[in-house]
Formats: C-alpha cells, sequence, structure tokens
C-alpha cells in the first residue's frame, strides 16, 4: 500500500517537474520569440531575464551594473537587447546609438515608474507628451532669460565660488570632506535662479535636506526600477515607502516657497523662474487657455526636477574632480600654471581666459568622461515601433545609455582607466571637439542645464586650482575610482587637505 502510494506521490512529483520544465521552456520560447526584430542580445532566465547575470557579476566581481552591461556589450556592439522581470530593454552603447536614437520622436517619453507621492509623470524631468514639451520649452526659454549659462551670470556664479572658497580656507590647511562644500556652493548658484534663495555652509538642516534629495536620486535608480517591473512592484519594500515618503517632504518644500513668492508677486517684473512660472499661469488663466499643463500642480515638480538636476550632477563631478586632482599632481601643477601664466595670481579666472586655457580645458573634458557622474544617463520609452539600424523597436520598449561604456570604450579612448587631459589635445597643444562625450545625453531630452552645467565647472574647478594646492591626506586609504551607484556615480567618502598657493607663494 505504502509504495503505491508513494509511486504515485513519485509519479506526481515527476509530472510537477516535467510541467514546470515545460512551462519555463515555452516561457522562454515565447519571449525569445518575441525577441523578432529586435537588437541581438544575451539570452537569460525566464521572468528574470539578465537580473541574475547582473546580480551574479555585482556578487563575483563587484562589477556594476553599468560595468556589467558593458561587458556584454563589449560582445554584441553599438546596440543590444536584453529582458528583465518580463519586459525587453534595448541598451544604446556609441555616441552615435544615442544621437541617432534619441532624435527620433518615437523616443521622447519616460518609462512609467509608479511610485506614490513622488513627482512622476509630472513636471519637466519624469514627465511625457504634452506636459514634457510644455514644461521644457517654457523651462529652457525662462532660464536663457534670466542669464542662465550666459555670460550675464559669471558673476553670480564667481560670487558663489568666492564664498565656497572662503568656506575651504576656513579649515586651514585641516582635512576635509569636500563633498558639502561643493553641494552648498552649487545648489545656492540653481536655487538663487529658480527661487532667490541661498543658504549658509554651516546649515546643517539644509545638509540634511541635501543628503535627502541624493537618497531619492539613489532610491529612483533602484526602488523606481523595480516599481515599475510587473508583479514586483506591489511588493512591499522598505525602499518604496522612503522615496515616497521623501518625495512628499521635497514637495512641500518647494509648495512652501510657491507660497511666499504668491504673496509678492510682480508678474511684469520675475525676480526668478518660480516668479515667472506663477506670472505664467496667471497670463494663462486671464486668457481663458485653461489646457496647459504650465499650472499649479506641476510647478512644484518642475522646480523640484531642476533644483536636484542642477545640483547633483555638477557638485558630484567636481568632489571628483578634487578626488583626481589629488591622484594626479602632475594635472593639478599644470593646470595651475597655465592659471598662472595666464591669469597671474592677483585676480581670479573668468570666463573671458577660457580660450586661453586649453589644458585646464582638456582637463575638464576628461573629467567629464572619467567621472561619468550618470552612467545610464536616463531611460526612454518608445511611444511606437521603430527602426534603428535595421533592428525593430517595439512600443513601449524602455531604451537606456550605456553611457559609461561609451566613455570608457577601448576602441575609442586610448587606457580609458587613465586620468589624462593629453587625449583632448592635438600635437600643437590647442583643443581637439569632445565628440565622444555623452555626459548630457542627446537628441530631444538633451540635459537642459548643459549651458549651465560648463559654465559653474569651468568657473569653480579653475577658482578652487588658482587659489587651492589640494593634497592627500599622508596615510589616508587609497583613493578608490569606483565609488557608488548606477543612476549617480558618487565618490565614496575621502578627504583631502586644501593649502592657499599665493601665499605659500610668499612665505
Ligand atoms: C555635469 C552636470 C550635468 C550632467 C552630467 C547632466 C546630465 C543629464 C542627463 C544625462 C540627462 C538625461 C537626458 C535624457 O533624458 O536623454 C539630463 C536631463 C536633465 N538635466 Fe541635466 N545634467 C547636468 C547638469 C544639469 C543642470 C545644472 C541642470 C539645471 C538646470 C540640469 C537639468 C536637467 C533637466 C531639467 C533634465 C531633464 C530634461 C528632460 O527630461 O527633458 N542638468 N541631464
Amino acid at each position: 500500500m505504502e509504495s503505491t502510494i508513494e509511486y504515485v506521490y513519485e509519479q506526481m512529483l515527476n509530472r510537477n517537474v516535467v510541467v514546470l520544465i515545460a512551462v519555463s521552456l515555452a516561457v522562454t520560447y515565447g519571449l525569445w520569440n518575441r525577441r523578432g526584430n529586435l537588437p541581438p542580445g544575451p539570452w537569460g532566465l525566464p521572468y528574470f531575464g539578465l537580473v541574475p547575470y547582473l546580480l551574479l557579476m555585482d556578487w563575483l566581481y563587484g562589477l556594476q551594473r553599468h560595468e556589467a552591461l558593458a561587458r556584454v556589450a563589449g560582445r554584441y556592439g553599438k546596440v543590444f537587447s536584453f529582458t528583465a522581470f518580463g519586459r525587453v530593454v534595448v541598451v544604446l552603447n556609441d555616441a552615435e546609438a544615442i544621437k541617432e536614437a534619441y532624435q527620433r520622436r518615437e523616443m521622447n517619453d519616460r518609462p512609467r515608474m509608479k511610485v506614490k507621492n513622488h513627482s512622476l509623470g509630472k513636471g519637466v524631468a519624469f514627465a511625457s507628451g504634452d506636459c514634457w514639451k510644455e514644461q521644457r520649452s517654457f523651462s529652457i526659454r525662462t532660464l536663457e532669460s534670466l542669464g542662465a549659462g550666459r555670460p550675464v551670470h559669471e558673476e553670480k556664479i564667481a560670487q558663489e565660488a568666492r564664498t565656497v572658497l572662503d568656506e575651504i580656507a576656513s579649515h586651514e590647511g585641516k582635512p576635509f570632506d569636500p563633498k558639502f562644500p561643493m553641494l552648498i556652493c552649487v545648489s545656492n548658484i540653481i536655487s538663487t535662479l529658480l527661487f532667490s534663495i541661498r543658504h549658509e555652509y554651516d546649515d546643517d538642516k539644509y545638509k540634511a535636506f541635501l543628503d535627502m534629495i541624493a537618497e531619492i536620486t539613489h532610491l529612483m535608480g533602484t526602488s523606481g526600477a523595480i516599481q515599475s517591473a510587473p508583479l514586483i512592484k506591489h511588493l512591499p519594500l522598505d525602499s518604496k515607502k522612503r522615496l515616497a515618503e521623501f518625495g512628499t517632504t521635497e514637495c512641500r518644500y518647494m509648495i512652501g516657497i510657491i507660497k511666499e513668492h504668491r504673496k509678492n508677486l510682480d508678474p511684469g517684473n520675475p525676480k526668478d523662474f518660480t516668479d515667472a512660472y506663477l506670472g505664467e499661469i496667471l497670463a494663462k488663466v486671464q486668457s481663458g487657455e485653461t489646457e496647459s499643463h504650465i499650472s499649479t500642480e506641476n510647478l512644484p515638480h518642475t522646480l523640484i526636477h531642476l533644483y536636484s538636476a542642477g545640483t547633483e550632477n555638477v557638485s558630484t563631478t567636481l568632489r571628483w574632480g578634487l578626488m583626481y586632482m589629488i591622484a594626479y599632481p602632475e594635472v593639478q601643477a599644470r593646470v595651475q600654471e597655465e592659471l598662472d601664466r595666464v591669469v597671474g595670481p592677483n585676480r581670479m579666472p573668468q570666463l573671458s581666459d577660457e580660450a586661453a586655457l586649453p589644458y585646464t580645458q582638456a582637463t575638464i573634458l576628461e573629467l567629464q568622461r572619467f567621472s561619468t557622474v550618470a552612467p545610464l544617463g536616463a531611460a526612454h520609452v518608445s511611444t511606437d515601433e521603430f527602426n534603428l539600424y535595421g533592428y525593430t523597436i517595439p512600443a513601449r520598449t524602455p531604451v537606456i545609455p550605456n553611457t559609461w561604456a561609451i566613455h570608457y570604450d577601448p576602441k575609442v579612448w586610448k587606457e580609458p582607466a587613465k586620468f589624462n587631459p593629453e587625449r583632448f589635445l592635438t600635437e600643437s597643444n590647442s583643443l581637439k571637439g569632445a565628440d565622444g562625450i555623452v555626459s548630457f545625453s542627446a537628441g530631444n531630452r538633451i540635459c537642459i542645464g548643459r549651458h549651465l552645467a560648463r559654465m559653474e565647472m569651468y568657473l569653480l574647478f579653475t577658482h578652487l586650482l588658482h587659489r587651492f594646492n589640494f593634497r592627500k591626506v599622508d596615510g589616508s586609504p587609497p583613493l578608490d575610482f569606483r565609488g557608488h551607484g548606477s543612476f549617480a556615480r558618487v565618490p565614496d567618502l575621502y578627504l583631502l587637505r586644501a593649502t592657499e598657493r599665493h601665499q605659500e607663494g610668499e612665505s
């Protein structure tokens, strides 16, 4: 009797195993078959696709997502596709492919992530369709009219630069962490443009707020991606809760600022971006234009996107920049020699000096390449099917650029893991083009703040190196160029010393 039951049980078990294998094969075959004319790519497990490979690469070799995907690109070339959580994702792996894909009208939308209480789908950076178009063109127009990234903005940036230099000088050559000086300086520049507010460098409450903004960026890359995946989005993950809570705090902060602006609004005379936006809402109401996305609903989100995008990437690039300067003192010395020759010790560097500083400009380009602060850029999603290099990209397919793979491609860059500004110079020491650099992405959603960012990086970097010598702290751990994060690549904590150059010279 017992053996009969065992026999039946065994048969059921065998059948279950057979059914399970058959279902897995059918799902895999189905997914593979659905690939049709998709760009080539690696096989993955049913439903999970390439995710286990990415986790394994991290676990076995400590490879971050962009590094593991770069390995796959090494095999498949400029465009490949993979599956993850039951959906197809396309990855772009050369500068031309990003330009080619992102200029398509089918490629303007963002993937939908359903994160509660956050500004996804609204504002500018996470919006799609008409809402995005209106916020984007209003933002570009208004930032331009406020002078952002134009020569008229130079003095405001230089003023903030002088303040951060004094803050650094207050450490009197002792070791310090450049994180908050860089974050507060850069956030003050964008926050003055957006809402005429700046913060002191010892404002601990503001430092906690900036930490929260950085955490949101990090969570957007992890729980944000998880949220958009079928099935997984229903799991009660702590990161999702935190993202929702932080989103609400961020939104309340902006709503408070908007309320203050409403009190003293002079629509004909906007002092900043918030005033200009409120003025535009009024104008639309007065002209009876009720369908516009320039609205009270979108304003806090557009402010959040401009503020966080305008703070994080530039300050992170400069933090990497200081790390590279202490790791490559010969590069630092050569930039300073050029600054001394062209600018001299009695004044600070200006925009008008830029053309006469090719080595400094090459160093800033190399800094953008080497730091690659947004290694996987920002995902787009196709609105309709379209053809890319003879492959079919179906509608609703997320497409991501692997900027890191492009900036570290050994076929394009000689010794890519070496910080070498000379790769951007000709034999006669003039500046070469920077075509291979795609930090700001390309096409219709190219970074709105790129002119401002370039101006900030130039003025802040040259001010820092003009006034100080930066040195590694004796006996401190080796510098780690890998950092952490795939949505925003941030350096791990490091300390450095800054000593006054011109006083040093005099003593
Ligand atoms: C080194 C500095 C910066 C880097 C590397 C950077 C990089 C990027 C990247 C990769 C994108 C995604 C583009 C795409 O979807 O294809 C982006 C978008 C954006 N950036 Fe920047 N950015 C920087 C500075 C700034 C600054 C200073 C601002 C402030 C105005 C800004 C505002 C934005 C906005 C609003 C978007 C969204 C554009 C849209 O969705 O249409 N960025 N940026």
